[in-house]
């Protein structure tokens, strides 16, 4: 078994609960919402995305057994102790299995992982962060933090808020219009305090 990976990269991790933690990030290739060409993102599932996962040709991308990743991860990290590596995409949820989950543990990361939710996550994850799609069904709904990029379309967050996270965060959403996703997530969360703001720090600070 081989994963694909689009790009691995030591950065700060930009987003949610965890923003400003050092982090190996672990980008893996494809998406089950959307086939990253710009002719199929007004039809796809998933519209708004503004990641490139196609292809292995990123830094540090490819193909690599459990083994060989998280030795590139550990390699990535260096030194310095609590090494968290995030995966992904793309959607990790594709690939990721529980022989690179018992791999990135043995090397010492903290696993985290960014899903779109439509795929159950692996057992063993020591981080959560469900991002829901409109239109799309949910199938993991527990984890750590729930991240609804906003503003969207045909999603009501009040009818989330049942669902097992320790967190619920609205994500301004980056697109032409991002001073009014900016504005509208700071509306929501100000009406809403159940609900608190993330922000994508990493392009506030220049960071991948
Ligand atoms: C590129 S996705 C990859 C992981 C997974 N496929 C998902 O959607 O959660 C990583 C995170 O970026 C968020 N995201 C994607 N496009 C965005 C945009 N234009 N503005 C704000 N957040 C965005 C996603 O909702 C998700 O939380
Ligand atoms: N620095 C940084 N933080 C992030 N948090 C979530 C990201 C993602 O694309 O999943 C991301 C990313 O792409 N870069
Ligand atoms: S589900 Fe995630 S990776 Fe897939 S297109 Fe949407 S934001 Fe991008
Ligand atoms: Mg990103």
């Amino acid at each position: 078994m081989t994963y694909a990976v689009k790009e691995m990269f030591l950065t700060l991790q930009g987003e949610g609960m965890q923003a400003g933690r050092r982090a190996v990030f672990l980008r893996m290739a494809g998406c089950n919402l959307w086939s990253g060409r710009e002719i199929d993102r007004p039809t796809a599932q998933c519209r708004f995305c503004d990641t490139d996962f196609v292809g292995t040709d990123g830094e540090n991308g490819g193909r690599y057994a459990a083994g060989a990743l998280a030795d590139r991860a550990a390699a990535l990290w260096g030194e310095g102790d609590r090494p968290l590596v995030v995966i992904t995409g793309g959607e990790p949820t594709l690939q990721l299995d529980a022989a690179l989950i018992d791999a990135l543990h043995a090397a010492g990361f903290e696993i985290a992982i960014e899903t779109n939710g439509t795929l159950p996550a692996p057992a063993g994850l020591d981080w959560i962060c469900v991002s829901p799609k409109a239109g799309t069904e949910i199938v993991q709904r527990r984890g750590n933090e729930l991240k609804l990029v906003w503003p969207q379309t045909g999603i009501d967050p009040a009818a989330l808020l049942g669902w097992d996270f320790d967190h619920f965060l609205i994500q301004p959403m980056d697109c032409a219009d991002a001073v009014a996703a900016r504005a509208a997530a700071i509306d929501y969360v100000m009406r809403h305090p159940r609900w608190a703001l993330s922000l994508q720090t990493h392009k506030l600070l220049g960071l991948p």
